[in-house]
């Protein structure tokens, strides 16, 4: 395709878009603990606002702008909002930067991302840059907010149209209710978590012209087991934070159950966690969940012979994927029983799942230990990092295996009986 070609689709794709712009609802994430200020917009003027509320002072304050990402491609998409974040890097030093989201509400995958912009200086530098993103791609929209003499605030779109970057629509701001769910979970399914074999295979398959050994990863899945089957021997999956001690126990296991250990992303393509980690969200996603697919394949035949101890499997997988991309506070995540927790019907089960819990000072002490902890900052901002919080109560939201959550922050000893009192309980349970 050339790049004219390519241009256009990316216009016509945005046109479409764009057209139902006014039935959006948007969501600016001031901070990472507060609760984002939502706003709808009309094309006709609405009532003026109380002049003292947040989202009034916030729009009102400064120069504002935001600016989206509209793609029909969730990697090509994903990849573009990781370079506008970059990108704005550019802007004066001043500017404030803050995470916007548009959506419909209860539509599932209507997530379009973007920034707002506040420039308290109105320089024209600022709106130079942003213009320029605009007329770089066809994919990215800008909106500027302007206030008017009766104090209602009014949104511009902005595109580019046959090479003119052109006002396409104008809409007074009004009130949005919050939504019932965190807008960020609209884009999870099928986008970073894969409730199916096929959905991961798709998009790695997809990616293999952006990561050539994705061709690797697929030939490897191709070659696996699919049955979804176990042996009589108990599976048992280890998951936790890092440095909760999930290689410490699961050592300890191995000798004392006389158990095979596996692991997820399993040593066959461990060496591509690096490349992957530093893809777009689904790349990066769709690499861990195939990996549970060929540690699974694995576990079919292996929990033939032996039982088998499992480090880290779909609980990580999904839970970090959850806790990335549900962005502010722990109140954030999906609720208590959502499809995001439950383990995907295709992927063969652990017969008990164990979550190792460790207070967030003593994780600290563990990593230092271990050497990964340097400044005092990286400490802090680790104890009370609202990711550690969001990974873990993710975790314990998991279903259909749930996780048994054993106190980690005692002795190794104290650890491995504590475990292995429960394997007990939990595996006579399952023969009676
Ligand atoms: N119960 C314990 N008490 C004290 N130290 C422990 C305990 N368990 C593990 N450690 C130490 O904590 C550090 C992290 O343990 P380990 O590597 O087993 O964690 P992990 O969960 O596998 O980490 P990661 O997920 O990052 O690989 C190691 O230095 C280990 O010796
Ligand atoms: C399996 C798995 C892991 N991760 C993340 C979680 C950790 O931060 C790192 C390191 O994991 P390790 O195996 O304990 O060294 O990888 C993830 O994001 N998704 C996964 O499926």
């Amino acid at each position: 395709m050339n790049v004219r070609c390519s241009f256009e689709m990316a216009q016509s794709l945005r046109s479409a878009l764009y057209k139902e712009w006014a039935k959006r609802v948007f969501a600016i994430e001031c901070s990472s603990n507060s609760e984002p200020l939502y706003f709808a917009l009309n094309p006709t003027p609405q009532g003026p606002w109380d002049e003292n509320s947040c989202l009034h002072q916030l729009l009102t304050r400064a120069q504002t702008y935001s600016v989206c990402i509209a793609s029909d491609n969730k990697i090509t998409g994903a990849e573009s909002y990781v370079r506008l974040r970059d990108q704005l890097s550019r802007l004066p030093e001043r500017c404030r930067v803050m995470e916007l989201m548009a959506f419909s509400p209860n539509q599932q995958g209507s997530l379009i991302k973007g920034f707002l912009i506040q420039d308290d200086q109105h320089l024209k530098e600022t709106e130079r840059v942003l213009q320029e993103l605009v007329r770089a791609d066809g994919q990215t929209a800008l909106c500027s907010y302007t206030r008017d003499d009766g104090g209602r605030i009014w949104q511009r779109l902005r595109l580019l149209t046959a090479g003119q970057e052109r006002e396409v629509s104008c809409n007074c701001i009004c009130r949005a209710d919050r939504p019932q769910l965190h807008p960020s979970v609209l884009n999870i399914k099928n986008s970073v978590i894969f409730c199916k074999y096929e959905d991961a295979y798709g998009v790695l398959a997809e990616c293999v012209g952006m990561v050539p050994k994705a061709k690797d990863i697929l030939q490897l899945a191709d070659q696996c087991d699919r049955t979804c089957r176990k042996g009589p021997f108990p599976v048992i999956a280890i998951e936790g934070l890092d440095a909760t001690g999930k290689s410490t126990l699961t050592e300890a296991l191995r000798n004392s159950i006389q158990a095979t250990l596996l692991k997820s992303p399993p040593d066959c393509i461990g060496h591509l966690r690096k490349t992957f980690d530093a893809k777009p969200p689904p790349v990066r996603r769709a690499f861990y969940a195939l990996g549970n697919y060929i540690t699974a394949s694995t576990i079919a035949s292996v929990s033939e012979k032996s039982p088998v101890i499992v480090d880290r499997f779909w609980h990580s997988t999904a839970a970090y994927a959850i806790a990335t991309e549900i962005s502010g506070k722990v109140d954030n995540l999906p609720p208590l029983h959502h499809e995001l927790y439950q383990w995907p019907q295709d992927l063969v089960q652990p017969d008990l799942v164990l979550l190792l819990t460790v207070d967030a000072e003593e994780r600290v002490r563990r990593l230092e230990r271990r050497g990964e902890m340097r400044t005092k900052e990286e400490i802090e901002l680790e104890a009370n990092s609202l990711f550690r919080q969001k990974v873990e109560a993710t975790y314990r939201r998991m279903e259909n295996p749930a996780c048994v959550v054993v106190d980690a922050s005692v002795s190794k000893e104290e650890v491995l009986r504590n475990a292995l009192l429960v394997i007990k309980k939990h595996c006579d349970s399952e023969q009676t």
